[in-house]
């Protein structure tokens, strides 16, 4: 199937586990594939027919502001669940990056993919 991707969505949050990391924000940087056939967009040229990368990116940013959470894993958990029930895609990968974490890393970070529970 085909795709629809976001890549380095950056995010400025609290998130960690350690008392120093609440009291100020970090940068998180998201990547997001997420399979869809875009062909009925395609023939239409229709935005309400495509997977809108911008909508899905809204909703990233918003969640990863509302509540904060420890860890990379809860976070990349809560926004797969967000991104599986409220667009219309039956997979989603996301890669999560907190480039401050490790002095002596590029980045560090955490993947995951996740599928549409079927009925
Ligand atoms: N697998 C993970 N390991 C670690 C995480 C995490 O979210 N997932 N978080 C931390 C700390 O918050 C770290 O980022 C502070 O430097 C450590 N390991």
């Amino acid at each position: 199937m085909d795709k629809v991707f976001i890549s380095q969505l950056h995010v400025d949050t609290i998130i960690g586990v350690y008392d120093f990391e609440k009291e100020s924000k970090q940068s998180l940087y998201f990547d997001i594939e997420m399979l869809s056939d875009i062909k009925p967009a395609a023939e239409n040229d229709d935005i309400n027919l495509a997977l809108d990368y911008s909508k899905v990116s809204e909703r990233v940013i918003e969640h990863c502001t509302l509540k904060p959470v420890e860890l990379l894993e809860t976070l990349v958990e809560q926004l797969a669940h967000i991104i599986l029930s409220e667009f219309n895609t039956p997979q989603v990968t996301i890669r999560v990056s907190k480039p401050a974490a490790v002095a002596q890393a590029q980045t560090v970070g955490v993947e995951i993919t996740r599928v549409k529970a079927t009925d």
